[in-house]
């Protein structure tokens, strides 16, 4: 503090009026040697100093030799004494003891017996000298302009060693500290180790099958916290001869019970936390995070907003108008959205001028927010498939007051040949929502691995005709950014890495500085290392629903064309996809024949399959389902091929490099029949594929030059005649007919219109 010294020449700023007034202080050498020296260079303040200490040394003396009683008097007296020195030790931190000769009197032999008490006391001797040069240090830090007297004076207190000094002994406070924290802990670990042994250790119920005996919340509540003390330090807390496996299944199903989960969803749960954190995310779990509004930038600014909402009262909690009735939200200056709900847009950072797609935009939460960042400029296409749900975009757009956005509904696995180019991409998929139970309980209960799956397989789906739509030669885009609200990474990582395998682009980061590093493994699963560049968030983490964001960047706008053992996996995905859709709607038209309504949405699939009572659809529906498992998260069963002549030459040909099809931007492709679901006709599908030497039966037309052009005409029409309305892959598919056409006329391939 003060004035700073000048140890260096700086040039003048011209003769201010302060400059003249008040010179920069000097610390000259001899300011630091002993005080009478100096007495006539002493500044104003520090004689001052001097007389208080030399008048505080008149009167408080003999005080200073009262310890030597400590010595000879009982504990209480001493306490007294003890008291006595801490106050004569405050007094006399500033007061410099001198001698005779006006020199400094410090620490001296003759003052040395004053050290013993500690010693008496049981503390550990302070004696080296090393300690001694400390405590100078210490002091000389302590008060620069004090003289070598202070420092000793010093010294002499911290011998007292167990008073509060100011300049306490650091060493031996710690020594003592240490030990003193050490017989603590060795007290805790025994107390913990005497409650652990004389409360009952949990056993686990018999294998015989002894009844479970019908237990109240707090006593489930005790068996979990039993259960997971036995899990933390297995070895030492298990049962003899049970198995972790055995406490883990307990556990599950008290945490079911105690938190009205069903068994699928706290498995994944427990599959994907450690033990502590699992408590800690479930607990958070049952709270509502706090209610956020977004500011429309459109409208107003966030200060004006703030204000206006505070002066009608407004704290979101115990408000008398809704925050979704004020006149402000009527005026659209805001939306209210969740605080992680956010973060995909921000991910995304929408440029001004660009065209946006927001393939799922229902309600338009998010859409909003791209539209406000963009200022209204550019283009953003709102898509969502669900007709009723698209009213809530258009409603919201209008309130807020954007006019730079087109609605439409359409599958957006079909987007593809809507409109492909886009500078950026949202794909804040559908899923099962596992991140928002806060909001919505049902979802711990109704929640299915069918439902995970189908989520699963319609978000690849969607990812990858996102991707396709997206214009990798964008001179300010080509992002895409892939978000879920939900916890279970079969609905992320496992999606981002498929897109990853099967499309030319790479992972980037979010931009977002905070959130989980998504998962490189789960289970014996193993993801690509990029994926840690994705984002999670949690509610006991970041006070915030469920979430994941993942940022792609795209590369390139050609689509690699895969083996065949991909092709399928990727033919069956969609085909999967199709019958789901088919197998919804017509659950959907047996519940409305049923006059469930609503109410049956919430229903699970099971649920919905057990009302079905026309057995022919029961039937279907349960068959689609039955695909489902098999399908997913594995690589699809591979159904043996006969072996045919030549088959090791193709076989050799689908390991070969991928081959690559530049795909044609923008280009409308022609339409596709409807779908023929069964998969017919397949079987005459690997002449296409394999080459005319090769296979003596082929066509002689197929000559081999054409090879390239064959193994991609196959993929397509392979889709087309699995899948006859599988239009997003038109364009390509119209592409390869017309070189296949060129190349190979009057081959019995069928035509693809
Ligand atoms: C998580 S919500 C989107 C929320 C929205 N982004 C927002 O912030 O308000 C998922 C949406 O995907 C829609 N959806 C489901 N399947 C779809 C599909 N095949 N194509 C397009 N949208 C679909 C649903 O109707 C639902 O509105």
């Amino acid at each position: 503090m003060g004035r700073k010294a000048g140890y260096t020449e700086k040039e003048k700023k011209g003769p201010g009026r302060k400059a003249r007034k008040q010179k920069p202080p000097t610390f000259n050498k001899p300011s630091f040697a002993p005080l009478e020296k100096e007495e006539g260079k002493l500044s104003h303040r520090q004689k001052q100093r001097q007389a208080k200490r030399l008048q505080k040394k008149q009167n408080k003396k003999p005080k200073v030799k009262q310890p030597k009683q400590v010595y000879n008097s009982d504990s209480e007296a001493e306490d007294v004494v003890e008291e006595e020195e801490v106050m004569s030790e405050e007094e006399e931190e500033d007061t410099p003891v001198l001698n005779g000769n006006g020199k400094v009197k410090g620490f001296s032999d003759e003052n040395q017996s004053w050290l013993k008490p500690k010693q008496k006391k049981g503390a550990a001797p302070v004696e080296d000298e090393e300690e001694d040069d400390d405590d100078e240090e210490v002091e000389e830090e302590e008060s620069e302009d004090e003289d070598e007297g202070k420092v000793k004076v010093g010294k002499l207190f911290d011998e007292e060693g167990d008073s509060d000094d100011e300049v306490p002994d650091d060493n031996f406070a710690n020594k003592k500290l240490k030990k003193q924290e050490k017989e603590e802990a060795k007290l805790a670990e025994e107390e913990q180790q005497m409650s652990v042994l004389n409360q009952e250790i949990f056993k686990l119920p018999e294998e015989d099958g002894e009844e479970e005996k019908p237990v109240t919340l707090p006593e489930i509540q005790q068996r979990i916290k039993d259960v997971t003390l036995v899990l933390s330090d297995f070895k030492r807390y298990r049962q003899e001869g049970r198995s972790r496996q055995e406490y883990l299944e307990i556990l599950k199903k008290d945490l079911c019970v105690y938190y009205s989960y069903n068994e699928f969803l706290m498995s994944k749960l427990i599959d994907m936390f450690p033990l502590t954190e699992l408590m800690e995310y479930l607990e958070a779990s049952e709270v509502a995070r706090p209610l956020t509004i977004r500011t429309n930038t459109l409208k107003t600014r966030r200060k004006e907003l703030a204000q206006a909402l505070i002066n009608r009262g407004e704290n979101g909690l115990s408000s008398q108008v809704p925050l979704g009735a004020t006149p402000e939200y009527l005026a659209g200056h805001y939306m209210i959205q969740g605080a992680s709900s956010m973060l995909p847009v921000m991910a995304l950072a929408p440029q001004e001028n660009e065209r946006i797609l927001d393939m799922c935009s229902a309600p338009g939460g998010k859409s909003s927010h791209i539209a406000s960042i963009m200022k209204n400029t550019g283009v953003l296409f709102a898509n969502d498939a669900n007709r009723d749900r698209i009213k809530a975009v258009v409603a919201n757009l209008h309130r807020l007051g954007i006019n730079n956005c087109i609605v439409s509904c359409e599958d957006g696995c079909k987007f593809r040949q809507v409109m492909t180019g886009f500078d950026r991409v949202l794909l804040d998929a559908p899923c099962t929502g596992t991140g928002v139970v806060a909001k919505d309980p049902s979802v711990k209960q109704s929640k299915s691995e069918i439902d995970v799956q189908r989520c699963y397989n319609l978000q690849r789906k969607l990812l990858l005709t996102a991707i396709d739509c997206l214009d990798a030669k964008s001179p300010s885009g080509g992002y895409l950014v892939y978000s879920t609200c939900s916890v279970l990474p079969e609905e992320n990582e496992w999606v981002i890495d498929y897109a990853l395998k099967k499309r030319n682009v790479k992972l980037v980061p979010t931009g977002l500085d905070f959130g989980t590093e998504g998962f490189t493994k789960y289970r014996q699963f193993r993801f690509h290392p990029s994926l840690n560049l994705t984002r999670r968030y949690y509610p006991h983490t970041h006070n915030m629903d469920g979430f994941y964001v993942a940022k792609l960047k795209k590369f390139s706008n050609t689509i690699p064309v895969d083996n065949d053992d991909d092709l399928e996996e990727e033919e069956k995905v969609e085909e999967t996809v199709e019958e789901t859709a088919v197998a919804t709607e017509e659950k959907m038209e047996e519940d409305s024949e049923e006059n469930t309504g609503e109410k049956s949405k919430e229903q699970s699939w099971q649920t919905k399959l057990d009302r079905c009572r026309n057995p022919a659809k029961k039937k279907k529906i349960a068959d689609a389902e039955k695909k489902y498992v098999a399908k997913v998260f594995e690589k699809p069963v591979k159904v043996p091929k006969k072996k045919k002549a030549g088959q090791e030459e193709t076989q050799k040909k689908s390991e070969e490099p991928e081959k690559k099809t530049e795909e044609k931007v923008n280009e409308k492709p022609p339409k596709t029949p409807k779908k023929n679901k069964k998969i017919e006709g397949k079987k005459s599908e690997p002449l296409l594929t394999e080459s005319p030497e090769s296979k003596p039966d082929s066509k002689p037309e197929l000559k081999k030059q054409n090879n390239k052009n064959q193994n991609n005409s196959k993929k397509f029409n392979n889709k087309n005649k699995n899948h006859g309305n599988s239009e997003q892959n038109g364009k390509f598919k119209k592409d390869f007919q017309a070189k296949n056409n060129k190349n190979k006329k009057g081959t019995e391939k069928k035509s693809v219109k």
